[in-house]
């Protein structure tokens, strides 16, 4: 379980985040919405560890962050906004490549069924020649190498066609309800947040997200 308690950040004189606090139990997929600049990158950096909060304290399955930052690395998946694979190699050797990186040991077979489990079936081919989708998907099969518990992934469907992002939103379906990873992540389609997501946090002031999230059948909590 994650919990984020009276999180903020500030960059110089910028508050970005004020009051942020919030928590997800296990198997649960949050959407995180608010306009561009509200912070929900920066939120999503705080919680994935690579940034540190101004104030405030967050814990994973009950253990303090500021504990136990580098065993904690370990339990959670990150998915940046941009794309970090290898575009001159295979998606065989990206993912070889990155499970040397990983704490987890996974045998090729195992690290190609990670890409099928989400209709990546392009195992040879170079990774510029693939589409953008399925790009996103490797992004994403390389970020469950280490079998994270936590997924916070950073508008993972952005840019992509209807099919590969329903097969992504599937696929993240399952790994919640299946394999009860807690996931976060942020995406301007509310269509897609409202069919994923047991809860979406509003992030910033503006009220147009929670406004157009009303009456479609998905918690809304505002976050400062
Ligand atoms: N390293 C940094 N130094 C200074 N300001 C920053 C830094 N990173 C982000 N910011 C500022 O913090 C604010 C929040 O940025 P952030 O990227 O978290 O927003 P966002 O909600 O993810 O936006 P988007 O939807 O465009 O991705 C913005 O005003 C941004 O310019």
């Amino acid at each position: 379980m994650l919990e984020v308690n009276g999180v903020q950040k500030r960059y110089k004189r910028k508050n970005v985040l004020q009051d942020v606090s919030f928590q997800l139990k296990s198997g649960e997929i949050a959407g995180l919405v608010g306009e561009n600049g509200a912070g929900k990158s920066t939120l999503l950096q705080i919680v994935a560890t690579v940034m540190q909060p101004s104030a405030g304290e967050l814990l994973l399955d009950g253990d303090q962050y500021k504990d136990s930052y580098k065993q904690l690395r370990r339990k959670i998946g990150y998915v940046p906004q941009e794309i970090a694979v290898w575009e001159e190699y295979t998606v065989e050797e990206n993912m070889l490549f990155f499970e040397k990186l990983s704490w987890e040991r996974k045998s090729a077979e195992e690290c190609r069924q990670l890409c099928l489990d989400m209709q990546l079936t392009h195992w040879k081919e170079k990774v510029h020649s693939l589409s953008g989708g399925m790009k996103r998907k490797l992004n994403l099969a390389i970020s469950l190498l280490n079998d994270p518990v936590l997924l916070l992934l950073d508008e993972p469907t952005v840019g992509i066609d209807l099919k590969s992002k329903m097969e992504i939103s599937a696929y993240l379906r399952k790994l919640a309800k299946m394999a009860g990873k807690t996931i976060l992540y942020t995406s301007h389609d509310m269509d897609e947040i409202t069919n994923l997501c047991d809860r979406v946090y509003s992030i910033g002031e503006d009220p147009f997200y929670p406004d157009l999230l009303e009456g479609r059948g998905v918690e809304v909590v505002k976050l400062s």
